[in-house]
């Protein structure tokens, strides 16, 4: 995101949120810059102005944001009179410290005296759904955030692409700060802790460098990954964390993958990971994303009483866009801006329209061939006996699965899947997509295959 492009959107947000709105709570802000992770600053006159448009705009400015940017994964409201100067370098390509280092208090962060990263005030425990896929990394979060002797050291989280990994350590975070405000919480990113101990060196100030490191209660570094194969800060992460788990300090860890996955990683510093409890953020499953949906629009519906949504929607956004939150959220931010823009109510002819793009790029890849294989391997029967015309039990009840998996898992229609299965009529495929939705509800073990089957062709 550049100034220009963020002035480009003003007659946008305008006609979306109304003149009124707009000259009260937009127009005041400015352009401050964007990090290579996606946090976009802007600047408030206030603190309390910045918390307010957070809150209130902050959904629909991303939305608005996203159709010209989509890296923009966060807003981080600085209050602060205007700066010229500052103003000018902050339009150039983002330093990367730049959301580390707020000039002036950040409406996202509580005041920090240490280089650590601004916390997002959404990110909260109450925000966080859980589900099954979430729910020990939740646990295991809580009990951390409850501060208390140190159980496990350090807490590992790990899972795919926003999955919730950053949300869970910002909460962890808010949590501690809250339990015991005296506690000093360094939350940041580890792509931060590299430029930070670079710039140590550059500037010979190595022992300023871990003796702040070193005097924090709780270290909280995400996206860990970063280190691999940067062989000085990794000598340099692994004294610092010796130093704080020999002080008996907390250190929360996250990576997009488990330590012994993470390449070029030295070994000592893959024992030390996963010295504590490693938990992961699985995949989310169709009731998960429901309920982020749904939180969602719960949050939504308080600051815009009228919102409608036809029945459906929630369900069809939760079945059809990926497992990926950020997505899932994005795609219900542009809705709403949608919805807000025309004046329409949400139904399915919106979501059409509106999200067209994001339905086509999360078109399931999973094609109808690799459900039949792996659900005949799965109950060890041939491919030609799943589709094939036989009736007995040991053929029918896999074939029955394979058919909830293709309506499930592809965009095929009944006629086509029953095409699919040696010519079947839609109606059998019915039958057979009927007949387990209510065996997984009464039968624990189809309940458990269906679920194992699902997850493995949509890993
Ligand atoms: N269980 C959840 N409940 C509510 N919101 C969630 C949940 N999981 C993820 N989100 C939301 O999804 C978005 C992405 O989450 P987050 O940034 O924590 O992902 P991440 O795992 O850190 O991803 P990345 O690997 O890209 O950094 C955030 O806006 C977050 O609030």
């Amino acid at each position: 995101m550049t100034k220009e492009q963020w002035g480009a959107l003003q007659e946008q947000i305008c006609r979306t949120i109304g003149q009124n709105n707009y000259k009260t709570w937009i127009e005041p802000l400015r352009f401050r810059g964007m990090t290579n992770e996606g946090v976009m600053t802007l600047q408030a006159p206030t603190n309390f102005f910045g918390t307010y448009v957070s809150q209130n705009f902050g959904d629909m400015l991303l939305a608005q944001i996203s159709t010209v940017d989509a890296s923009v994964r966060r807003l981080n409201f600085q209050a602060g009179i205007s700066e010229p100067k500052r103003e000018k370098q902050e339009t150039q390509k983002p330093a990367p410290l730049a959301e580390a280092e707020p000039a002036s208090p950040a409406t996202t962060a509580k005041d920090q005296s240490l280089p650590g990263a601004p916390l997002d005030m959404r990110f909260t425990f109450d925000t966080f759904v859980v589900g099954k896929p979430n729910e020990l990394a939740h646990a295991a979060a809580r009990r951390v955030a409850e501060g208390g002797p140190v159980t496990f050291n350090p807490l590992f989280l790990y899972g795919g692409v926003g999955l919730g990994k950053t949300h869970l350590m910002h909460a962890i975070a808010w949590e501690l700060s809250q339990r015991n405000p005296n506690a000093t919480v360094l939350y940041l990113s580890a792509e931060q802790f590299m430029y930070r101990f670079v710039q140590a060196l550059r500037e010979r100030k190595m022992m300023d460098f871990k003796e702040m490191f070193r005097s924090v209660d709780v270290l909280m570094v995400d996206d860990v990954q970063f280190i691999a194969g940067k062989d000085s800060t990794q000598e340099e992460f692994f004294h610092t964390f010796n130093a704080l788990v020999d002080q008996n300090k907390q250190i929360i860890i996250s990576a997009d993958r488990a330590p012994d996955e993470i390449k070029d990683l030295e070994n000592r510093i893959r024992s030390r990971l996963q010295s504590g409890l490693v938990v992961d953020l699985h995949p989310t499953d169709y009731e998960l994303r429901l309920g982020i949906l749904q939180s969602k629009v719960e949050g939504y519906r308080g600051m815009h009483p009228g919102l409608q949504i036809d029945d459906g929607v929630l369900e069809f956004l939760a079945h059809r866009i990926s497992t990926n939150v950020r997505v899932l959220e994005g795609a219900l931010t542009r809705l709403f801006a949608f919805a807000s823009l025309v004046g329409k109510p949400i139904n399915m002819d919106l979501v059409q329209d509106s999200l067209a793009d994001v339905l086509r790029a999360s078109e399931r890849k999973i094609s109808i061939d690799e459900i039949q294989r792996r659900v005949a391997e799965h109950y060890n029967i041939r491919l030609s006996d799943m589709i094939g015309p036989k009736r007995v039990r040991n053929f029918a009840r896999p074939r029955q699965v394979a058919m909830y998996l293709c309506k499930q898992l592809t965009s095929r229609s009944l006629p086509e899947i029953g095409r699919r299965f040696g010519g079947r009529d839609h109606t059998t495929v019915m039958h057979g997509v009927r007949r387990i939705e209510e065996l997984r509800l009464q039968d624990g073990q189809i309940d458990e295959d269906v679920e194992m089957l699902r997850r493995a062709l949509e890993a």
